[in-house]
Protein backbone atom coordinates (compact mmCIF):
# COMPACT_ATOMS: atom_id res chain seq x y z
CA UNK A 1 0.00 0.00 0.00
CA UNK A 2 1.82 3.55 -1.28
CA UNK A 3 0.41 6.70 1.02
CA UNK A 4 1.18 10.34 0.14
CA UNK A 5 1.61 12.17 3.58
CA UNK A 6 2.41 15.77 3.95
CA UNK A 7 4.19 16.30 7.06
CA UNK A 8 3.75 19.90 9.19
CA UNK A 9 5.49 20.17 11.78
CA UNK A 10 5.30 23.95 12.77
CA UNK A 11 6.76 25.74 15.47
CA UNK A 12 7.90 25.29 19.23
CA UNK A 13 7.43 21.78 20.49
CA UNK A 14 5.91 20.84 16.95
CA UNK A 15 9.60 19.64 15.14
CA UNK A 16 10.49 17.88 18.02
CA UNK A 17 7.49 15.52 18.26
CA UNK A 18 6.82 15.10 14.94
CA UNK A 19 10.37 13.48 14.44
CA UNK A 20 9.36 10.90 16.69
CA UNK A 21 5.96 10.70 15.19
CA UNK A 22 7.45 9.95 11.68
CA UNK A 23 9.34 6.95 13.35
CA UNK A 24 6.42 5.25 14.38
CA UNK A 25 4.67 6.42 11.39
CA UNK A 26 7.72 4.26 9.31
CA UNK A 27 7.87 1.59 11.95
CA UNK A 28 4.31 0.97 11.54
CA UNK A 29 4.67 0.97 8.08
CA UNK A 30 7.41 -1.06 7.46
CA UNK A 31 5.76 -3.72 9.98
CA UNK A 32 2.53 -3.39 8.06
CA UNK A 33 3.62 -3.64 4.67
CA UNK A 34 2.97 0.47 3.56
CA UNK A 35 5.20 2.57 1.63
CA UNK A 36 4.76 5.95 2.31
CA UNK A 37 5.87 9.21 -0.07
CA UNK A 38 6.22 12.05 2.51
CA UNK A 39 6.51 15.36 1.98
CA UNK A 40 8.13 17.68 4.59
CA UNK A 41 6.47 21.38 4.54
CA UNK A 42 6.74 24.53 6.42
CA UNK A 43 3.57 26.28 8.24
CA UNK A 44 3.28 28.35 11.12
CA UNK A 45 5.59 31.06 12.35
CA UNK A 46 8.36 28.69 10.10
CA UNK A 47 6.17 29.89 7.21
CA UNK A 48 6.42 33.20 8.14
CA UNK A 49 10.11 34.04 9.07
CA UNK A 50 10.67 32.16 5.70
CA UNK A 51 7.84 33.44 3.14
CA UNK A 52 6.23 36.08 5.23
CA UNK A 53 2.80 34.23 5.35
CA UNK A 54 1.97 31.37 7.57
CA UNK A 55 0.86 29.20 4.61
CA UNK A 56 1.89 28.68 1.43
CA UNK A 57 -0.75 28.20 -1.66
CA UNK A 58 1.85 24.96 -2.54
CA UNK A 59 1.85 23.35 0.59
CA UNK A 60 -2.35 23.63 0.69
CA UNK A 61 -2.55 22.18 -2.81
CA UNK A 62 -0.02 19.04 -1.29
CA UNK A 63 -2.28 18.70 1.37
CA UNK A 64 -5.09 18.49 -0.68
CA UNK A 65 -3.50 15.96 -2.51
CA UNK A 66 -2.17 13.55 0.08
CA UNK A 67 -3.92 10.83 1.48
CA UNK A 68 -3.44 12.24 4.62
CA UNK A 69 -1.65 15.47 6.72
CA UNK A 70 0.62 15.30 10.23
CA UNK A 71 0.84 18.23 11.78
CA UNK A 72 2.60 19.15 15.10
CA UNK A 73 1.74 21.97 16.40
CA UNK A 74 1.88 26.17 15.52
CA UNK A 75 2.18 29.41 16.93
CA UNK A 76 4.50 31.20 19.93
CA UNK A 77 5.20 34.46 21.05
CA UNK A 78 7.25 35.13 18.35
CA UNK A 79 4.12 35.76 16.28
CA UNK A 80 1.95 37.60 18.56
CA UNK A 81 2.12 40.64 17.41
CA UNK A 82 1.05 40.22 14.15
CA UNK A 83 -2.07 41.18 12.40
CA UNK A 84 -5.07 38.59 12.75
CA UNK A 85 -4.96 37.44 9.00
CA UNK A 86 -0.78 36.60 9.39
CA UNK A 87 -1.05 34.52 12.19
CA UNK A 88 0.73 31.43 12.67
CA UNK A 89 -2.90 30.20 14.01
CA UNK A 90 -4.11 31.37 10.28
CA UNK A 91 -2.29 28.41 8.84
CA UNK A 92 -3.75 25.34 11.08
CA UNK A 93 -7.36 27.53 10.40
CA UNK A 94 -7.13 27.55 6.73
CA UNK A 95 -6.12 24.04 6.12
CA UNK A 96 -9.01 22.87 8.34
CA UNK A 97 -11.17 24.81 6.23
CA UNK A 98 -9.81 24.21 2.68
CA UNK A 99 -9.80 20.42 3.34
CA UNK A 100 -13.04 20.76 4.77
CA UNK A 101 -12.42 19.04 7.92
CA UNK A 102 -16.05 20.05 9.66
CA UNK A 103 -15.41 17.31 12.54
CA UNK A 104 -12.40 17.19 14.94
CA UNK A 105 -12.46 13.43 17.21
CA UNK A 106 -10.42 13.85 20.36
CA UNK A 107 -10.74 10.55 22.34
CA UNK A 108 -9.52 11.00 25.97
CA UNK A 109 -8.66 7.64 27.39
CA UNK A 110 -7.37 7.06 30.66
CA UNK A 111 -4.43 4.24 30.26
CA UNK A 112 -4.73 2.49 33.61
CA UNK A 113 -0.73 3.10 33.68
CA UNK A 114 -1.34 6.86 34.18
CA UNK A 115 -3.88 6.90 36.84
CA UNK A 116 -0.97 7.68 39.05
CA UNK A 117 0.59 10.00 37.32
CA UNK A 118 -2.80 12.19 36.52
CA UNK A 119 -3.34 15.34 39.07
CA UNK A 120 -6.94 13.87 39.51
CA UNK A 121 -7.56 10.67 41.70
CA UNK A 122 -7.36 7.58 39.99
CA UNK A 123 -10.85 6.19 41.41
CA UNK A 124 -12.32 9.70 39.77
CA UNK A 125 -10.24 8.21 36.26
CA UNK A 126 -10.47 4.33 35.75
CA UNK A 127 -12.28 3.68 32.97
CA UNK A 128 -13.30 6.92 31.69
CA UNK A 129 -13.55 6.66 27.98
CA UNK A 130 -14.69 9.88 26.38
CA UNK A 131 -14.65 10.76 22.51
CA UNK A 132 -15.10 14.25 22.33
CA UNK A 133 -16.56 15.54 18.92
CA UNK A 134 -15.76 19.30 18.38
CA UNK A 135 -16.74 20.79 15.22
CA UNK A 136 -14.45 22.69 13.85
CA UNK A 137 -15.18 24.31 10.29
CA UNK A 138 -17.85 26.82 11.52
CA UNK A 139 -18.94 29.14 15.02
CA UNK A 140 -17.24 31.64 16.12
CA UNK A 141 -13.90 30.86 14.95
CA UNK A 142 -15.01 31.31 11.02
CA UNK A 143 -18.12 33.46 11.21
CA UNK A 144 -18.50 36.69 10.03
CA UNK A 145 -18.55 39.85 10.81
CA UNK A 146 -15.15 39.80 13.04
CA UNK A 147 -12.63 42.39 13.64
CA UNK A 148 -11.79 45.62 16.16
CA UNK A 149 -13.66 48.68 14.98
CA UNK A 150 -13.54 52.58 17.08
CA UNK A 151 -17.44 53.29 17.76
CA UNK A 152 -18.25 56.52 19.49
CA UNK A 153 -14.08 57.05 19.90
CA UNK A 154 -14.08 53.62 22.10
CA UNK A 155 -12.16 50.40 20.22
CA UNK A 156 -15.04 47.69 20.24
CA UNK A 157 -13.67 44.04 19.29
CA UNK A 158 -16.76 41.62 17.89
CA UNK A 159 -17.14 37.95 16.82
CA UNK A 160 -19.93 36.07 15.34
CA UNK A 161 -20.98 32.83 16.42
CA UNK A 162 -22.89 31.35 13.56
CA UNK A 163 -24.05 27.84 12.47
CA UNK A 164 -26.96 27.05 9.85
CA UNK A 165 -28.84 23.85 10.72
CA UNK A 166 -26.72 21.93 7.93
CA UNK A 167 -23.25 22.30 9.15
CA UNK A 168 -25.06 21.45 12.77
CA UNK A 169 -27.24 18.53 11.29
CA UNK A 170 -23.94 16.62 10.19
CA UNK A 171 -21.59 16.98 12.96
CA UNK A 172 -24.46 15.60 14.88
CA UNK A 173 -24.59 12.49 12.61
CA UNK A 174 -20.79 12.17 12.93
CA UNK A 175 -21.61 11.84 16.92
CA UNK A 176 -24.56 9.59 16.55
CA UNK A 177 -22.16 7.40 14.00
CA UNK A 178 -19.47 7.18 16.49
CA UNK A 179 -21.43 6.53 19.10
CA UNK A 180 -23.49 3.44 17.61
CA UNK A 181 -19.70 1.66 17.64
CA UNK A 182 -19.20 2.83 21.26
CA UNK A 183 -21.45 2.56 24.15
CA UNK A 184 -24.46 4.50 22.46
CA UNK A 185 -24.37 7.79 24.35
CA UNK A 186 -24.63 11.25 23.33
CA UNK A 187 -24.05 14.33 25.43
CA UNK A 188 -24.34 17.75 23.10
CA UNK A 189 -22.64 20.52 24.68
CA UNK A 190 -24.34 23.84 24.37
CA UNK A 191 -25.45 27.27 25.43
CA UNK A 192 -28.65 27.66 24.84
CA UNK A 193 -29.78 29.11 27.87
CA UNK A 194 -27.97 32.13 26.24
CA UNK A 195 -27.23 32.05 22.66
CA UNK A 196 -29.18 31.54 20.11
CA UNK A 197 -27.07 29.82 17.44
CA UNK A 198 -26.33 26.69 20.29
CA UNK A 199 -30.56 26.98 20.84
CA UNK A 200 -30.56 25.66 17.15
CA UNK A 201 -27.69 23.63 18.01
CA UNK A 202 -30.29 22.00 20.64
CA UNK A 203 -33.28 21.67 18.27
CA UNK A 204 -31.21 20.54 15.16
CA UNK A 205 -29.29 17.76 17.39
CA UNK A 206 -32.59 16.66 18.79
CA UNK A 207 -34.38 16.09 15.67
CA UNK A 208 -31.47 14.42 14.04
CA UNK A 209 -31.66 12.25 17.14
CA UNK A 210 -34.94 10.72 15.92
CA UNK A 211 -32.65 8.81 13.38
CA UNK A 212 -30.92 7.15 16.24
CA UNK A 213 -33.57 5.54 18.73
CA UNK A 214 -31.11 3.11 20.12
CA UNK A 215 -28.59 6.46 21.55
CA UNK A 216 -29.34 7.73 24.71
CA UNK A 217 -29.48 11.26 23.85
CA UNK A 218 -28.70 14.07 26.55
CA UNK A 219 -27.71 18.16 27.03
CA UNK A 220 -25.57 20.08 28.72
CA UNK A 221 -24.34 23.54 29.20
CA UNK A 222 -21.02 24.35 28.59
CA UNK A 223 -19.87 25.50 32.41
CA UNK A 224 -21.65 22.47 33.80
CA UNK A 225 -20.09 20.08 31.12
CA UNK A 226 -16.40 21.19 31.91
CA UNK A 227 -17.20 20.73 35.43
CA UNK A 228 -18.72 17.41 35.11
CA UNK A 229 -16.06 15.80 32.82
CA UNK A 230 -13.75 16.69 36.25
CA UNK A 231 -16.13 15.43 38.59
CA UNK A 232 -17.27 12.09 36.74
CA UNK A 233 -15.87 11.43 33.58
CA UNK A 234 -17.18 7.88 33.41
CA UNK A 235 -20.66 9.41 32.47
CA UNK A 236 -19.76 10.50 29.65
CA UNK A 237 -19.74 8.57 26.12
CA UNK A 238 -19.67 10.67 22.79
CA UNK A 239 -19.47 14.31 23.61
CA UNK A 240 -20.49 16.51 20.58
CA UNK A 241 -20.49 20.61 20.55
CA UNK A 242 -18.84 23.59 18.99
CA UNK A 243 -15.70 24.68 17.73
CA UNK A 244 -14.44 26.69 20.69
CA UNK A 245 -16.45 24.71 23.23
CA UNK A 246 -14.85 21.51 21.90
CA UNK A 247 -11.65 23.47 21.90
CA UNK A 248 -12.03 24.14 26.24
CA UNK A 249 -14.11 21.10 26.80
CA UNK A 250 -11.24 18.95 25.40
CA UNK A 251 -8.55 20.24 27.05
CA UNK A 252 -10.43 19.55 30.52
CA UNK A 253 -10.48 16.20 28.99
CA UNK A 254 -6.73 16.21 28.54
CA UNK A 255 -6.60 15.74 32.81
CA UNK A 256 -8.53 12.81 32.57
CA UNK A 257 -5.77 11.04 30.53
CA UNK A 258 -2.81 12.52 32.51
CA UNK A 259 -1.64 15.77 30.26
CA UNK A 260 -2.45 17.07 27.44
CA UNK A 261 0.90 15.99 26.07
CA UNK A 262 -1.37 12.56 25.87
CA UNK A 263 -4.64 13.73 23.71
CA UNK A 264 -4.71 13.07 19.84
CA UNK A 265 -6.91 14.00 17.27
CA UNK A 266 -8.35 13.47 14.01
CA UNK A 267 -9.41 16.19 12.07
CA UNK A 268 -12.22 14.49 9.56
CA UNK A 269 -15.04 14.89 6.88
CA UNK A 270 -13.55 15.91 3.41
CA UNK A 271 -11.22 13.81 1.12
CA UNK A 272 -8.43 13.44 3.36
CA UNK A 273 -8.13 13.68 6.95
CA UNK A 274 -5.35 15.33 9.42
CA UNK A 275 -3.78 14.28 12.25
CA UNK A 276 -2.66 16.36 15.34
CA UNK A 277 -2.26 16.27 18.70
CA UNK A 278 -4.91 19.03 20.72
CA UNK A 279 -2.01 20.56 22.40
CA UNK A 280 -0.24 23.60 20.78
CA UNK A 281 3.13 24.61 20.20
CA UNK A 282 4.32 24.78 24.25
CA UNK A 283 6.69 27.53 23.75
CA UNK A 284 7.57 27.41 27.55
CA UNK A 285 9.10 23.71 27.21
CA UNK A 286 10.04 23.54 23.31
CA UNK A 287 14.11 22.63 22.88
CA UNK A 288 14.27 21.28 26.07
CA UNK A 289 14.11 17.21 25.48
CA UNK A 290 10.74 17.32 27.76
CA UNK A 291 7.96 17.32 25.28
CA UNK A 292 5.54 14.44 25.57
CA UNK A 293 5.19 12.84 21.75
CA UNK A 294 2.67 10.07 22.39
CA UNK A 295 -0.04 12.52 21.80
CA UNK A 296 1.68 13.25 18.40
CA UNK A 297 1.69 9.36 17.96
CA UNK A 298 -1.65 8.55 18.53
CA UNK A 299 -2.76 10.72 16.80
CA UNK A 300 -0.34 8.80 13.98
CA UNK A 301 -2.49 5.83 15.26
CA UNK A 302 -5.66 7.51 14.42
CA UNK A 303 -4.31 8.10 10.66
CA UNK A 304 -3.57 4.47 10.34
CA UNK A 305 -7.80 4.21 11.71
CA UNK A 306 -9.29 6.89 9.81
CA UNK A 307 -7.51 7.90 6.67
CA UNK A 308 -6.22 3.88 5.77
CA UNK A 309 -9.13 1.85 7.48
CA UNK A 310 -6.70 0.14 9.16
CA UNK A 311 -7.30 -0.46 12.91
CA UNK A 312 -4.88 -3.01 13.50
CA UNK A 313 -2.37 -0.31 12.74
CA UNK A 314 -4.54 2.11 15.39
CA UNK A 315 -3.95 -0.73 17.87
CA UNK A 316 -0.58 -1.66 17.60
CA UNK A 317 0.65 1.86 18.18
CA UNK A 318 -1.68 1.87 21.02
CA UNK A 319 0.05 -1.28 22.74
CA UNK A 320 2.93 0.10 22.15
CA UNK A 321 1.93 3.50 23.76
CA UNK A 322 0.88 1.39 26.70
CA UNK A 323 4.50 -0.88 26.70
CA UNK A 324 6.62 2.67 26.38
CA UNK A 325 4.75 3.87 29.68
CA UNK A 326 5.12 0.90 31.96
CA UNK A 327 8.45 1.83 32.49
CA UNK A 328 9.51 5.11 30.54
CA UNK A 329 8.01 8.96 31.14
CA UNK A 330 8.19 11.99 29.49
CA UNK A 331 8.10 15.07 32.76
CA UNK A 332 4.11 15.75 32.16
CA UNK A 333 3.76 12.18 32.93
CA UNK A 334 6.32 11.44 35.92
CA UNK A 335 5.75 8.66 38.23
CA UNK A 336 7.17 6.92 41.43
CA UNK A 337 9.58 4.09 39.88
CA UNK A 338 9.31 4.99 36.19
CA UNK A 339 12.11 6.08 33.99
CA UNK A 340 12.45 9.71 33.19
CA UNK A 341 13.25 10.20 29.50
CA UNK A 342 13.33 12.88 26.91
CA UNK A 343 12.37 12.20 23.50
CA UNK A 344 15.89 13.29 21.69
CA UNK A 345 18.51 11.83 21.63
CA UNK A 346 19.84 15.63 22.46
CA UNK A 347 18.48 18.78 23.88
CA UNK A 348 17.94 21.16 20.87
CA UNK A 349 18.95 24.35 22.50
CA UNK A 350 22.11 24.89 24.72
CA UNK A 351 19.57 25.01 27.26
CA UNK A 352 20.07 22.85 30.34
CA UNK A 353 17.62 19.35 29.52
CA UNK A 354 14.48 18.71 31.59
CA UNK A 355 14.23 18.03 35.48
CA UNK A 356 16.88 21.11 36.20
CA UNK A 357 14.92 23.93 33.70
CA UNK A 358 12.43 23.88 36.10
CA UNK A 359 14.41 24.77 38.78
CA UNK A 360 13.97 21.50 40.52
CA UNK A 361 15.19 17.91 40.07
CA UNK A 362 11.27 16.68 40.95
CA UNK A 363 8.29 16.45 38.46
CA UNK A 364 5.69 18.66 39.39
CA UNK A 365 4.28 16.23 42.02
CA UNK A 366 7.10 17.04 44.18
CA UNK A 367 8.47 13.28 43.33
CA UNK A 368 11.83 12.55 42.70
CA UNK A 369 12.61 10.73 39.15
CA UNK A 370 14.36 7.29 38.99
CA UNK A 371 17.77 7.21 37.73
CA UNK A 372 18.09 4.30 35.89
CA UNK A 373 19.71 3.37 32.72
CA UNK A 374 16.50 2.10 29.78
CA UNK A 375 17.11 -2.01 29.20
CA UNK A 376 17.96 -2.65 25.50
CA UNK A 377 15.36 -4.35 24.24
CA UNK A 378 16.09 -6.22 20.69
CA UNK A 379 13.27 -6.05 18.22
CA UNK A 380 12.46 -9.60 18.45
CA UNK A 381 11.84 -8.98 22.87
CA UNK A 382 9.54 -5.70 21.43
CA UNK A 383 7.51 -7.63 19.13
CA UNK A 384 7.56 -10.69 21.93
CA UNK A 385 5.75 -8.48 24.72
CA UNK A 386 3.61 -6.52 22.19
CA UNK A 387 2.11 -10.04 21.58
CA UNK A 388 2.53 -10.75 25.44
CA UNK A 389 0.57 -7.36 26.08
CA UNK A 390 -2.13 -8.41 24.49
CA UNK A 391 -2.79 -11.62 25.73
CA UNK A 392 -2.15 -10.06 29.45
CA UNK A 393 -5.24 -7.51 27.99
CA UNK A 394 -7.48 -9.64 27.23
CA UNK A 395 -6.82 -12.07 30.33
CA UNK A 396 -7.00 -8.87 32.46
CA UNK A 397 -10.40 -8.19 30.98
CA UNK A 398 -11.55 -11.85 31.14
CA UNK A 399 -13.24 -14.00 33.65
CA UNK A 400 -10.54 -16.16 33.99
CA UNK A 401 -8.00 -16.09 37.30
CA UNK A 402 -5.15 -18.07 35.52
CA UNK A 403 -3.57 -18.17 32.55
CA UNK A 404 -0.96 -20.48 31.79
CA UNK A 405 1.84 -19.77 28.77
CA UNK A 406 3.89 -22.14 26.64
CA UNK A 407 7.60 -23.38 28.33
CA UNK A 408 9.69 -20.10 27.02
CA UNK A 409 13.53 -20.21 28.22
CA UNK A 410 14.41 -18.05 31.43
CA UNK A 411 15.23 -14.90 29.75
CA UNK A 412 11.82 -15.04 28.12
CA UNK A 413 10.12 -16.35 31.57
CA UNK A 414 11.67 -13.13 33.10
CA UNK A 415 10.21 -10.71 30.46
CA UNK A 416 6.50 -12.29 30.82
CA UNK A 417 7.26 -11.88 34.82
CA UNK A 418 8.18 -7.92 34.65
CA UNK A 419 5.45 -7.36 32.39
CA UNK A 420 2.87 -9.47 34.89
CA UNK A 421 4.14 -7.25 37.47
CA UNK A 422 3.29 -4.01 35.82
CA UNK A 423 0.12 -5.50 35.34
CA UNK A 424 -0.54 -5.73 39.04
CA UNK A 425 -0.72 -8.90 38.37
CA UNK A 426 1.13 -12.62 40.14
CA UNK A 427 3.86 -14.72 37.60
CA UNK A 428 5.36 -17.56 38.69
CA UNK A 429 6.95 -20.18 37.34
CA UNK A 430 5.70 -24.13 37.09
CA UNK A 431 6.93 -27.67 35.83
CA UNK A 432 10.19 -28.76 35.09
CA UNK A 433 13.63 -28.38 33.10
CA UNK A 434 11.92 -28.09 29.23
CA UNK A 435 8.19 -27.85 30.68
CA UNK A 436 8.87 -24.99 32.92
CA UNK A 437 6.65 -22.45 31.82
CA UNK A 438 5.02 -19.01 33.60
CA UNK A 439 1.64 -19.20 34.95
CA UNK A 440 -0.16 -15.66 35.82
CA UNK A 441 -2.56 -15.05 38.35
CA UNK A 442 -4.90 -12.18 39.27
CA UNK A 443 -5.03 -11.24 42.56
CA UNK A 444 -7.76 -9.88 44.76
CA UNK A 445 -7.22 -7.39 47.01
CA UNK A 446 -8.23 -8.00 50.73
CA UNK A 447 -7.83 -6.11 53.91
CA UNK A 448 -8.45 -7.84 57.14
CA UNK A 449 -7.17 -6.50 60.60
CA UNK A 450 -4.70 -8.03 63.29
CA UNK A 451 -2.19 -9.95 61.48
CA UNK A 452 1.31 -10.25 64.49
CA UNK A 453 3.40 -9.51 62.26
CA UNK A 454 6.29 -10.37 65.93
CA UNK A 455 5.78 -13.50 65.38
CA UNK A 456 6.75 -14.04 61.72
CA UNK A 457 9.12 -16.42 60.65
CA UNK A 458 10.91 -16.50 57.44
CA UNK A 459 11.51 -19.05 55.06
CA UNK A 460 13.05 -19.01 51.83
CA UNK A 461 12.19 -20.51 49.15
CA UNK A 462 13.81 -20.07 45.46
CA UNK A 463 14.12 -16.23 45.05
CA UNK A 464 10.76 -15.47 47.01
CA UNK A 465 11.29 -14.83 50.83
CA UNK A 466 8.22 -15.95 52.61
CA UNK A 467 7.27 -14.56 55.81
CA UNK A 468 5.21 -17.60 57.58
CA UNK A 469 4.44 -20.84 55.68
CA UNK A 470 2.39 -23.49 57.01
CA UNK A 471 0.88 -26.68 55.10
CA UNK A 472 -3.17 -27.62 56.34
CA UNK A 473 -4.69 -30.60 53.94
CA UNK A 474 -1.74 -30.93 51.95
CA UNK A 475 -1.85 -27.18 51.45
CA UNK A 476 1.22 -25.29 51.49
CA UNK A 477 0.51 -21.64 52.70
CA UNK A 478 2.58 -19.13 52.07
CA UNK A 479 2.04 -15.19 53.91
CA UNK A 480 4.62 -13.10 51.47
CA UNK A 481 7.04 -10.97 52.28
CA UNK A 482 5.23 -8.33 50.42
CA UNK A 483 1.79 -9.14 52.22
CA UNK A 484 0.15 -11.46 49.45
CA UNK A 485 -0.82 -15.28 50.41
CA UNK A 486 0.00 -18.14 47.94
CA UNK A 487 -1.58 -21.36 48.17
CA UNK A 488 0.82 -24.46 46.59
CA UNK A 489 -0.76 -27.58 46.07
CA UNK A 490 2.49 -28.99 47.47
CA UNK A 491 6.30 -29.61 46.60
CA UNK A 492 7.90 -30.78 44.25
CA UNK A 493 6.76 -28.85 41.14
CA UNK A 494 4.30 -27.13 43.14
CA UNK A 495 0.86 -25.77 41.11
CA UNK A 496 -0.51 -22.53 42.54
CA UNK A 497 -4.11 -23.16 43.33
CA UNK A 498 -5.06 -19.67 44.49
CA UNK A 499 -3.53 -16.24 45.90
CA UNK A 500 -4.84 -13.55 47.30
CA UNK A 501 -3.53 -9.94 48.44
CA UNK A 502 -4.04 -9.23 52.15
CA UNK A 503 -2.73 -5.74 53.65
CA UNK A 504 -3.11 -7.31 57.22
CA UNK A 505 -4.70 -9.97 59.06
CA UNK A 506 -4.28 -13.47 58.64
CA UNK A 507 -6.54 -16.75 57.39
CA UNK A 508 -8.26 -20.05 57.71
CA UNK A 509 -8.21 -22.96 55.05
CA UNK A 510 -10.69 -25.35 54.20
CA UNK A 511 -10.75 -27.25 51.38
CA UNK A 512 -8.07 -25.65 49.84
CA UNK A 513 -10.26 -22.06 50.02
CA UNK A 514 -9.55 -19.43 52.28
CA UNK A 515 -12.88 -18.85 54.03
CA UNK A 516 -12.15 -16.82 57.09
CA UNK A 517 -9.60 -14.53 58.21
CA UNK A 518 -8.20 -13.93 62.01
CA UNK A 519 -5.62 -14.38 64.40
CA UNK A 520 -2.76 -16.36 62.69
CA UNK A 521 -3.26 -19.73 64.54
CA UNK A 522 0.48 -20.93 63.69
CA UNK A 523 2.44 -18.13 65.11
N1 LIG B 1 -3.12 23.01 17.24
C1 LIG B 1 -2.25 24.00 17.40
O1 LIG B 1 -1.35 24.21 16.60
C2 LIG B 1 -2.38 24.86 18.60
C3 LIG B 1 -1.53 25.91 18.73
N2 LIG B 1 -1.59 26.68 19.85
C4 LIG B 1 -0.57 27.75 19.94
O2 LIG B 1 0.48 27.28 20.78
C5 LIG B 1 1.05 28.38 21.49
C6 LIG B 1 1.05 28.11 22.99
O3 LIG B 1 -0.27 28.00 23.45
P1 LIG B 1 -0.68 27.53 24.92
O4 LIG B 1 -1.96 28.14 25.25
O5 LIG B 1 0.47 27.73 25.84
O6 LIG B 1 -1.01 25.97 24.77
P2 LIG B 1 -0.06 24.70 24.70
O7 LIG B 1 -0.94 23.54 24.46
O8 LIG B 1 1.03 24.94 23.73
O9 LIG B 1 0.60 24.58 26.16
C7 LIG B 1 -0.18 24.54 27.36
C8 LIG B 1 0.63 23.88 28.48
O10 LIG B 1 0.70 22.47 28.21
C9 LIG B 1 2.06 22.05 28.13
N3 LIG B 1 2.19 21.10 27.03
C10 LIG B 1 1.60 21.19 25.82
N4 LIG B 1 1.94 20.15 25.06
C11 LIG B 1 2.76 19.38 25.79
C12 LIG B 1 3.46 18.17 25.54
N5 LIG B 1 3.37 17.52 24.37
N6 LIG B 1 4.22 17.65 26.52
C13 LIG B 1 4.31 18.26 27.71
N7 LIG B 1 3.67 19.41 28.01
C14 LIG B 1 2.91 19.98 27.05
C15 LIG B 1 2.86 23.32 27.84
O11 LIG B 1 4.18 23.20 28.29
C16 LIG B 1 2.05 24.37 28.55
O12 LIG B 1 2.45 24.46 29.89
C17 LIG B 1 0.19 29.59 21.10
O13 LIG B 1 0.87 30.28 20.10
C18 LIG B 1 -1.11 28.99 20.57
O14 LIG B 1 -1.76 29.81 19.64
C19 LIG B 1 -2.42 26.39 20.90
C20 LIG B 1 -3.28 25.34 20.80
C21 LIG B 1 -3.37 24.52 19.63
C1 LIG C 1 -6.25 27.41 15.65
C2 LIG C 1 -5.49 26.86 16.79
C3 LIG C 1 -4.16 27.53 16.94
C4 LIG C 1 -6.26 26.86 18.09
C5 LIG C 1 -7.30 25.78 18.07
O1 LIG C 1 -8.38 25.94 17.64
C6 LIG C 1 -6.95 24.47 18.58
O2 LIG C 1 -6.53 24.38 19.72
O3 LIG C 1 -7.15 23.48 17.90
Amino acid sequence: MKKKIVILPGDGIGTEICEQAVKVLQKTGDLLGYTFDLEHEIAGGACIDKHGIPLQDSTLEKCKHADAVLLGAVGGPKWEGLDFSVRPERALLKLRSELQLYANLRPAIIYSELADASTLKREVLEGADILVIRELTGGIYFGKPRGVKIEDGKRVGFNTLIYNEDEIRRIARTAFEAAMKRRKKVCSVDKANVLESTELWRTVVTEEHKNYPEIELSHMYIDNAVMQVIRNPRQFDTVVTTNMFGDILSDACAMITGSIGMLPSASVGGKNGMYEPVHGSAPDIAGQNIANPLATILSVGMMFKYSFGDNNAYEMIERAVKIAISTHRTKDIMDTGKIETGILSKPRTGRPPSRKSGGSDRDRRGKKPQQSVAPKLSADDKLFLSDLHAKLTAFSSSDETRLELEPYNSYKRKLVHDLAVKFGMESASEGEGDERHNVIIKTEKVTVPNIDYSKKEIWNHGNREYMVRKTIDGVDICLNADGSVTLYSGQPAAKIIHRKKVTTGAFKVINSKIVEFNEPEWA
